[in-house]
This record gives C-alpha cells, sequence and structure tokens, in this order.
C-alpha cells in the first residue's frame, strides 16, 4: 500500500494541502485561513518540503531548511535543520517517514552539510536514523519571594541600564545580539529574518498571537549586550497579585547582561514567581540569586538533536583542550559517514583522517552526535555498553579529548 504513496517536493501550489496535514499530524485545528497560508509561505524553499500523496491528497509532511551550528570554541558547520516532520493517523508505520528522511538526508549530504538538526517531539523516532541528543535544556521556576534580592532593587548595580522596547528596536538590534550570542555559544543555530518577525508579531503563523513585554540591557557604554522577552499571566488571588513572568526568549552577551535581566524580572511588581524559559543547564541563573535555592528546576530534557553527515568536518571543526590521539570506528547503518578514523588532537584543533589502523573505540554515528559538542562522557555511554572498547581506557582519553569546560545550548525550537 505504501508503495501507491508518492513522496516528493511539494509545489507552491500545493503549501495549503500540505499545511493542512502538518496541522493534523500536530493534531491543530486542520484548516489554515488565506493569511496564515500567505504568512507561511515565507517559509517556502522550493525542493526543501517534502510531502507524501496518497492520490491528491497530502499525508505526510517533511521540512528542512539551512542552518549553522556552533561548535565547541566557536566555528560554526552547516547544517541542515529538520522540522515539521508528520504523518497522517491513517498512515503512520508505514515507512513514510523513513522514506522522507533518507531523502532529506541523502540530498543534505550531498550538498555537504556537516550535520542534520532537529528537535525531537518524542525522544524513541529520531536515533534510527543516526541522530542522537547533543544538548539538554533546563527550565527553572524562581520564587521571588526566596531569591534574597533587595526588593528596592531598581537598575542594575554595574551603572547598566535596563529600558522597555518595542517590537521594532527588537527587529532592529535582536538579530546582532544573537549572532553574538550564538557565535559564542557550542549548540546555538542561527536565525532567519523570520524567527524575529514572528516573535514580534510582525507576521504571524497563528491567529492568537499575543504581544510579549520586551526589556534591553545596555552597558555603561550604551551597548546593548542583553533582551528578554516575557509574558504575565494575570493571577490574582483575592486581593493579592500573584502573577508568573514567564520568559519566552533571554539572550545575554556578558554574564553582567544576564544578571541586570534576571534581577529585573525579579523585581517586577506583582510577579511572585519568574519562569525562565528554555536555558542552557549550565546557566548561572541560580547563581545570580543570593539564595540559588529559590530557582528550583522544573524541566530537564534532551534537546538538539544531531545526525553527523561528514565525521571529518565535524570533529575537525571544533576545539581540543588536551592533546592525544585516537582511532575511531564509527558505526553507521545508513552508510553515509561511518568509517574508521585517526583523531589526533594538538594545539588546540584536531586532524581527523580516514586509516585502516586497529580501532581502540567503536562507537556509533548518534552517539558520536552525543558526544561531539561535550554534553555527553563516553564513559558513562561504554558503561551502557552503548560504545565498545577494543583497547582498555579508550573511552576515558576519549573523555579527555572531547569533554568540555561548558556544557554546549541551543535556545531555539524550530
Ligand atoms: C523534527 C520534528 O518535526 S519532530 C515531530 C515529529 N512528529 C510527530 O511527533 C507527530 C506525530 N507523529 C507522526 O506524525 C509519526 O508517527 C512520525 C512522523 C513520528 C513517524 O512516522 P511513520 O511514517 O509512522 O514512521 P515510519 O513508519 O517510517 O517508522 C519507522 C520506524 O520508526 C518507528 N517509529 C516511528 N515513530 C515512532 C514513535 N513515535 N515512537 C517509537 N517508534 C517510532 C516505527 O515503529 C518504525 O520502526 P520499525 O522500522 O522497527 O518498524
Amino acid at each position: 500500500m505504501t508503495d501507491a504513496v508518492e513522496v516528493r517536493p511539494i509545489t507552491a501550489a500545493e503549501l495549503a494541502d500540505w499545511h493542512r496535514a502538518l496541522n493534523t499530524g500536530f493534531l491543530q485545528q486542520p484548516s489554515l485561513t488565506d493569511d496564515q497560508i500567505e504568512a507561511r509561505r515565507r517559509q517556502f524553499v522550493p525542493g526543501r518540503l517534502l510531502g507524501a500523496f496518497d492520490g491528491s491528497r497530502c499525508v505526510a509532511t517533511f521540512r528542512s531548511f539551512d542552518q549553522e551550528l556552533t561548535t565547541v570554541g566557536g566555528t560554526a558547520v552547516p547544517a541542515d535543520a529538520i522540522s515539521n516532520v508528520t504523518v497522517s493517523p491513517t498512515h503512520r508505520r508505514r515507512g513514510l517517514l523513513t522514506r522522507m528522511m533518507s531523502q532529506d538526508l541523502a540530498a543534505a549530504k550531498e550538498r555537504g552539510d556537516v550535520v542534520a538538526t532537529l528537535i525531537a517531539a518524542e525522544y524513541r523516532i529520531y536515533g534510527r536514523y543516526g541522530f542522537g541528543p547533543a544538548t539538554t535544556l533546563t527550565e527553572w521556576t524562581v520564587e521571588v519571594g526566596r531569591t534574597g534580592l533587595d526588593p528596592r532593587w531598581s537598575a542594575p548595580e554595574d551603572g547598566g541600564r535596563i529600558d522597555l522596547i518595542d517590537a521594532e528596536d527588537v527587529r532592529k538590534y535582536g538579530p546582532e545580539l544573537h549572532e553574538r550570542v550564538r557565535r559564542g555559544t557550542p549548540g546555538a543555530v542561527s536565525r532567519h529574518e523570520l524567527w524575529w518577525q514572528l516573535r514580534t508579531g510582525a507576521v504571524r503563523f497563528e491567529s492568537d498571537w499575543t504581544e510579549p513585554f520586551h526589556a534591553a540591557y545596555r552597558s555603561p557604554d550604551g551597548e546593548v549586550q542583553g533582551m528578554v522577552a516575557y509574558t504575565a499571566d494575570g493571577t490574582w488571588h483575592g486581593k493579592q497579585p500573584e502573577e508568573t513572568a514567564t520568559v519566552k526568549w533571554l539572550l545575554g552577551a556578558t554574564p553582567a547582561a544576564e544578571r541586570a535581566l534576571w534581577h529585573y524580572l525579579c523585581s517586577i511588581d506583582w510577579v511572585t514567581r519568574v519562569k525562565s524559559g528554555w536555558r542552557s543547564p549550565d546557566d548561572l541563573l541560580p547563581h545570580y540569586l543570593p539564595d540559588p535555592r529559590a530557582a528550583r528546576i522544573t524541566t530537564q530534557a534532551d534537546w538538539l538533536w544531531v545526525r553527523i553527515l561528514d565525521v571529518v568536518r565535524a570533529l575537525e571543526a571544533r576545539t581540543y583542550d588536551a592533546e592525544g590521539a585516537l582511532v575511531l570506528e564509527v558505526t553507521d547503518p545508513q552508510g553515509l559517514a561511518g568509517g574508521r578514523f585517526r583523531l589526533d588532537a594538538a594545539g588546540g584543533r584536531a586532524s581527523c583522517t580516514p586509516t585502516t589502523d586497529a580501532p581502540e573505540l567503536i562507537i556509533g554515528i548518534a552517539e558520536l552526535a552525543t558526544v561531539w559538542l561535550g554534553d555527553q562522557s563516553v564513559t558513562r555511554l561504554h558503561t551502557l555498553g552503548r560504545v565498545r572498547e577494543t583497547r582498555v581506557g579508550a573511552a576515558q582519553e576519549a573523555d579527555a579529548l572531547l569533554r568540555t569546560s561548558g556544557r554546549p545550548w541551543c535556545p531555539d525550537l524550530f
């Protein structure tokens, strides 16, 4: 039956049908208005939106787009970002995702992308295609009354200032600020202009968009070094305001900017609770508060998943704090990127060359993605039986090479 279903890039004329299938797969209202279709047309890139068609009806969707992913040390690699993956419930478990994924990954490899990336709706979907979780996401809830912050706080202590700004200034200053932050953040990805338009209401995909508050931190010399978007939930108990402020996104190019923005959020009258939104597990938020226990972790989960398409370029793009050499056998059931490689790290960089030397460590392509940005330990994977040593001690040596002083972070959902 699957064979009767055709998987192919869609045309611009098929967007409405494609979006109906997409919304159906994500259990959202299936029909979109003409205005919504028009707005979403901005994401149409010929060849990068796949659909599966049973007769004339679209029953599966898949979209990919160009992205850059920052690696350890700050070099960005070209990535094939994957999103909008759905198969209608009438056609599930017949191999349609596998067909769309195979087409897309082969095309990405052909284009020369170093990795593919995605945010997985469910943990068990993408490992089979060679993706591994490569960054972790943490969310905190801050009980403002317990922070120990001075309740009279009114401005940053460092001579900088916080200004409320409108959407136009977010679009003016935000992209440059984000570029600075993401280039210094392993795991962070590039943003298209549309990201800013959607977050500020200039382009609306949904009919129920609501405008958040925006504030910027300016350093004492006037430079915009941080920005936050947040909403409040309107909760009162009797005559007592008990509002929760929820951070939609917060960018700080410096610790001073982050500190000032968190203190600002925790000082807004009526706000008794601040939800941090998606942060790095290494985020300093709790430690910007006199009492770090006021910040309670409410979510910790895998976030960005990575599929390495080119082992040599992936391993040579990042930096290394230690020196050493290791022969890795990288297994890849899809046959896209496996092989045997000698990794030779010295002076902060590494060369990675195909070799016929005996392997010291046997690692799957998904596991390599999981340790590539330094978020996971090879030793732990070895303990779990997911990495195999052919020389005792090789896993620990791999950790000495690959582990990093900070954990990677991807602030974006895409
Ligand atoms: C990046 C993103 O967009 S994330 C969003 C992903 N989409 C969703 O979660 C929406 C709801 N779910 C769906 O639309 C579909 O179930 C999909 C897209 C996840 C899977 O599509 P399908 O066409 O059913 O997958 P396909 O038939 O190719 O499955 C391939 C294999 O993966 C397995 N698999 C697929 N989905 C899942 C899942 N959610 N959990 C566990 N296993 C899964 C299948 O059982 C199959 O295994 P097998 O080869 O051992 O038989």
